[in-house]
């Protein structure tokens, strides 16, 4: 019967994006993930990502009684989501290629953009491994605070979509009806996330660490529709992909009559930069963005009776996803020709 540590590797490495705003309890829920493996005997690989210069957590994890058995790398001075992108795609590459299919913790800075992190491990695992995957994002709240967030961190809601488990983390600091209102309004951002009370990070990592049914890969377009005058509604969008055009201009076009009005910046397949995106009313066009400079891609869309739902899904579909690198073996003494 093949063991425990032989059945990890044959599934390749299960990749775990550790989330949630500054001191939540990211590293604290790390250190009880990172002794559970090694108790196992695996020996798992870790991305700390800091945005400070001084790696405060990744000195926390080298100074571990076992950490000779820690793949650790650090990314500091920046964040893994925008500025330290291209970095972040190389060192997950690298160390998926050490780990061998152990699991793989990335831990983001408290600010990160969790969608674009997600990308970013799909970029990556799309360029050097064609076995990893990733297998979960999970999201730390600090409950006693959570309530209060919106006001520090307007993008909170956002980062909360991407998760499949959220952690209630801190516990200790608030009563059974304060931890049931965080528990409320983060089910009402999240319906579709696993919720898991917490405190100092304590919980059934067995469990945390089980790859959800039916892991949604990101959400890509992220954003909220309000209600504005006369029937119309408008609303906001991320969007964390390349735009494919001619897909998104068919897309469109059975929108003719309810979406009135499309615009923003997006980045589109085949060109470079960032790319205006104007639709007024059945006409599409597309051209270099010449404004203040933009990392995040963002559309405003205006319209009456829509679907929002399936106008969102179908948004989705018009964007570019990375291809998978497949690997092919040679039946041994053969040569294929392609
Ligand atoms: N009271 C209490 N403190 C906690 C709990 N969980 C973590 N802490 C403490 O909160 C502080 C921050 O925890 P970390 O695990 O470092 O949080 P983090 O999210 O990694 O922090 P950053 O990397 O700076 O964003 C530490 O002092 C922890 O010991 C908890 O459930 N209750």
């Amino acid at each position: 019967m093949p063991t425990k540590a032989a059945q990890v590797r044959a599934s390749g490495s299960p990749v775990y994006v550790i989330a949630g705003f500054l001191g939540s309890g990211k590293t604290t829920l790390l250190k009880r993930a990172l002794a559970h493996e090694l108790e196992r005997g695996i020996k798992p690989a870790v991305l700390m990502n800091e945005f400070g210069e001084v790696d405060v957590d990744g000195a926390l994890l080298h100074d571990h009684p076992r950490s000779n058995d820690i793949e650790l790398q650090s990314l500091l001075s920046g964040c893994i989501c925008c500025d330290l992108s291209g970095a972040f795609t190389e060192k997950v590459g690298h160390l998926l290629k050490k780990t061998q299919g152990a699991p793989l913790f990335v831990e983001t800075t408290g600010l990160a953009d969790t969608g674009q992190v997600v990308v970013g491990i799909e970029k990556a695992l799309a360029q050097h491994s064609a076995r990893a995957r990733l297998a979960s994002v999970i999201v730390m709240v600090d409950a006693p605070r959570f309530l209060k967030l919106g006001a520090y961190w307007p993008a909170a809601d956002d980062h909360l979509k991407q998760a499949d488990t959220v952690v209630l983390n801190k516990l200790d600091q608030i009563d059974d009806r304060q931890a049931a209102l965080v528990e409320r309004r983060v089910r009402s951002v999240n319906p579709a996330a696993r919720i898991v009370r917490a405190i100092h990070a304590d919980v059934p990592i067995d469990r945390l660490l089980e790859r959800p049914a039916g892991r949604r890969v990101a959400q890509i377009v992220t954003g909220t529709i309000k209600e504005s005058t006369a029937g119309y509604r408008s609303g906001s969008f991320k969007i964390l992909r390349p735009f494919e055009p001619d897909r998104l201009g068919r897309w469109l076009r059975r929108y003719q009559r309810s979406v009135v009005r499309l615009k923003g910046y997006v980045r589109v397949q085949g060109r470079q930069g960032m790319q205006e995106v104007q639709w007024v009313m059945g006409s599409l066009s597309i051209a270099p963005y010449q404004g203040v400079k933009q990392s995040q891609a963002k559309i405003v869309v205006i319209g009456r009776r829509v679907a929002w739902q399936r106008f969102l899904e179908g948004l989705e579909r018009c964007l570019v996803w990375p291809r998978r690198r497949v690997v092919r073996r040679r039946p041994a003494g053969k040569r294929v020709s392609q």
